[in-house]
């Protein structure tokens, strides 16, 4: 018997620990503390720097590609941290919020060979606690005990790195009826995920036939669009459209995924918003910050219908990705239904970039 978190456990604990400005320790062929950029105070950068050796700071190829910082190692590159690094520095690089006012920030020194598994582990352990992709990473030869010493969480490398590839299991937790205004036959299904993320909703409309297609909508969560009716987007419009039409069949299934900003988080959502004020468009605006166009998992989605029974769909969406997503997830996808609504005179350009540069059908 053992009371031991597994390594899904400690990810969950060490996101918390990066959220809070906590080292976490990443241990495998050698032993790295990690700190994420975003947290960092200026004590935790003195203390770190005092432990000598060669801190560097792990940013995507993204982000690198904007800052004009040299990338060796394919997906992300890693700049060397000066002697006299303050916690300004390290924002400026991790932040894209002043690029414009600072455009020269570099030259920069770029490490080059070695491994990299240990900086890629920390990037990605970074935007799935979703702070800014950037990571400070000292190797630091016995590191375990420094760790336990400290308190610190510590994580197998090898075993970090395949938990954060693989999706967690969802679970449905509880569900009940919602009459809606669309269907007074609505019912809401929450489902949990097992590694302490977000949690995932399904609103069921009518009593849809398991056998046949059902109507869904996989829609992303938009705290500005969906609740507070931004005209930025068409979410909003997309959300209640979708409903009315389940409504009006009297079946559907509309999931609610927890994928704000897609996938990045209200937070760098806003940070994203802040770039587009400046003049760069959504796609151009996260990769700036260091992320990818679009950072969500729709399979999510295949799970909760597939938990549900279903294993057909007629989806309202324009984006072929998620069309693609679902026929790979094992799930019929029997008609693209379009859902062009919501358009106005603040999301044209949005909207004419996701057709332009993600694909989206018009
Ligand atoms: N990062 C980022 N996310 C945005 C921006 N504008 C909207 N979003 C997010 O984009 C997502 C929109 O998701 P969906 O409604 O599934 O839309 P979609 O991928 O365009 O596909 P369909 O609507 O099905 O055609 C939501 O999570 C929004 O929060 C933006 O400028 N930047
Ligand atoms: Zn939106």
């Amino acid at each position: 018997m053992s009371f031991a978190p597994d390594i899904t456990e400690q990810l969950a604990r060490a996101r918390a620990d990066l959220r809070m400005g906590v080292p976490v320790m990443l241990h495998g062929e050698s032993t790295a503390l990690v700190m994420a950029a975003e947290t960092l105070t200026s004590q935790r950068l003195a203390d770190l720097l005092a432990l000598g050796g060669e801190p560097v700071l792990a940013i995507t190829a993204r982000r690198a590609e904007t800052l004009k910082a040299r990338v060796y190692d394919g997906d992300l590159a890693r700049i060397a941290l000066p002697k006299d690094a303050t916690p300004a520095w390290v924002q400026s690089i991790a932040n894209p919020a002043d690029d414009l006012r600072a455009p020269m920030k570099g030259p920069f020194a770029c490490a080059r060979g070695g491994a990299t598994d240990v900086h890629r582990a920390a990037l990605q352990l970074a935007k799935s606690a979703r702070l800014l992709p950037a990571a400070l990473v000292l190797d630091l030869p016995g590191g375990v005990d420094f760790a336990a010493q400290n308190h610190l969480t510590t994580l197998d490398l090898n075993a970090a790195a395949s938990a954060l590839e693989t999706r967690s299991h969802l679970h449905p937790v509880v569900n009940a009826r919602l009459p809606m205004e669309v269907s007074e036959a609505g019912r809401l299904h929450i489902f949990r995920p097992e590694d302490g993320g977000e949690e995932h909703y399904a609103i069921e409309i009518g009593s849809p036939d398991r056998a046949k297609p059902v109507l869904t909508r996989l829609h992303s969560a938009c705290f500005t669009g969906d609740l507070l009716g931004s005209l930025k987007c068409d979410c909003g419009p997309q959300l209640r459209a979708a409903l009315a039409q389940m409504g009006e069949e009297g079946h559907g299934v509309l999931l609610y995924l927890n994928q704000e900003g897609r996938g990045i988080g209200l937070t760098n959502k806003m940070r994203a918003y802040s770039l587009q004020d400046q003049g760069f468009d959504t796609v151009e605006a996260n990769h700036r910050l260091g992320f990818e166009d679009d950072e969500r998992d729709f399979r999510l989605g295949a799970d909760i219908l597939k938990s549900m029974g279903f294993s057909a769909v007629r989806l309202l969406t324009n984006n072929p990705r998620k069309v693609e997503m679902m026929k790979a997830s094992g799930i019929d996808v029997a008609e693209r239904v379009p859902l062009r609504v919501g358009e106005n005179r603040h999301n044209t350009a949005y909207l004419a970039t996701k057709a332009k540069k993600s694909g989206h059908l018009l």
